[in-house]
């Protein structure tokens, strides 16, 4: 029995704005599953029609056997069996932290007695014994989301939603409570859909992740399948920082347009072996900045554009016949400045019908990582 599905789901918003495009997922009893995509990709959307703040235009949605959405029907979100905790607000400011978490009892009817045990257990369970007097103004950021998650989890839901939950916070805080809810949501059995707009916090905490994109859902996967075999190149660029290098298969290599750059076969996986391009055809390849290796070279082709300072190994930009590449080798430590040569360890092979039209339009927008980064603001990973 799968916890959460949603079948054949699509939803326009009164405007037009398409939020989900012909979704199709299922959550298995106790995943955890991290949702992530661009701005404005779904992932909000995907969320609240789970919680049923929103309903589909087409498909459904059910929770373990019971259908609780459908274009003409929709169960309450508080009758859906959810817990959910927000980025923000998450706390009410004008009561104490006791009866913050006590709310979903109360409404339920529980009787006092049995609401005070339960907070006290919940408050245990997050790391707070004894706050129930205390006023979320006296708490810290932290210990706020801790009595957020405290509040959601209190009514023994089936499924706990987190819509950026732990965003706000500083690390290493944030951190330690990525560890902590994942062991709680662990030891309860607890199913969990997690909207992140952090890609390394959905891929060290999820069992599988969900990429979106123009509300689609791009692919599902593991964290590992997910960086070892993205399906597209938007996928290897959204989650890896990939640069896509369009060229043609000789034999026995890769040759890449506009950049002198050859790769032994023996050094591509293909994305899909059932659509691998045969010599002479054109492709395109993903390359990760952990498998592009910068070489100093007082007579190489290229140069160190900038270079972050990185504890397992710089980051570096690097240009390179007009275009640049990003280089996150462990180990690497390389200033500014320095000439250079490039090499490629590893790279994933494309045939041109995984992502229709990116050989002519690349997506412009910037990696997040590096919004406030010292590095170039144009796309990495695409033809200049
Ligand atoms: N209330 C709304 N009314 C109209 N359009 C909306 C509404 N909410 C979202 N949209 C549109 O639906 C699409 C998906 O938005 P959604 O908020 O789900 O994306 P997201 O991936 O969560 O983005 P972000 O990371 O910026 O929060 C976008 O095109 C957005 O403009």
């Amino acid at each position: 029995m799968s916890s959460v599905s949603l079948d054949s789901v699509s939803l326009a918003y009164p405007g037009g704005q398409l939020g989900l495009a012909d979704v199709d997922l299922r959550i298995g009893d106790g995943e955890f599953v991290a949702l992530v995509g661009p701005s404005g990709s779904g992932k909000t959307t995907l969320l609240r029609t789970v919680a049923g703040f929103v309903s589909p235009t087409t498909g459904t949605v059910s929770i373990g056997d019971a259908e609780v959405a459908s274009p003409n029907r929709s169960v309450e979100p508080e009758r859906r069996g959810l817990g959910m905790v927000f980025q923000q607000h998450a706390v009410w400011p004008h009561w104490n932290v006791g009866r913050n978490i006590a709310y979903p009892l109360q409404r339920a009817g529980v009787p006092r007695a049995e609401r005070r045990r339960r907070v006290a257990e919940a408050l245990d369970l997050v790391g707070l014994p004894g706050t129930e007097r205390r006023d979320p103004a006296t708490l810290s950021g932290g210990q706020r989301q801790r009595v957020a998650i405290a509040r959601a989890i209190i009514a023994r839901p089936r499924v706990l939603l987190l819509d950026e939950a732990l965003s706000a916070l500083d690390e290493p805080l944030r951190d330690r409570l990525r560890l902590e809810l994942r062991a709680l949501t662990d030891s309860l059995g607890l199913t969990v859909l997690h909207v992140t707009h952090d890609r390394s916090e959905a891929l060290a905490l999820a069992d599988r992740v969900v990429v979106l994109d123009g509300g689609r859902v791009q692919q599902v996967g593991a964290p590992t399948d997910l960086l070892d075999r993205p399906a597209t190149p938007f996928v290897a660029r959204f989650l890896s920082d990939a640069a896509i290098v369009r060229g043609v298969l000789a034999p026995g290599r890769f040759r890449a347009h506009g950049l002198p750059l050859e790769i032994p076969l023996d050094r591509i996986a293909s994305a899909d072996p059932r659509t691998r391009p045969r010599s002479g055809e054109e492709a395109e390849l993903a390359i990760q900045p952990e498998h592009i290796r910068v070489i100093p070279d007082a007579a190489g082709p290229a140069t160190v554009e900038s270079s972050l300072f990185g504890r397992s190994g710089d980051e570096l930009i690097v240009r390179w016949s007009g275009r640049t590449l990003r280089s996150r080798m462990p180990g690497a430590r390389c200033s500014a400045g320095t000439r250079v040569r490039v090499e490629v360890e590893r790279a994933v092979l494309f045939g041109p019908e995984q992502e229709p039209g990116a050989a002519t339009a690349p997506p412009q927008e910037p990696l997040p990582e590096h919004r406030a980064s010292t590095a170039p603001r144009q796309p990495l990973g695409t033809v200049a």
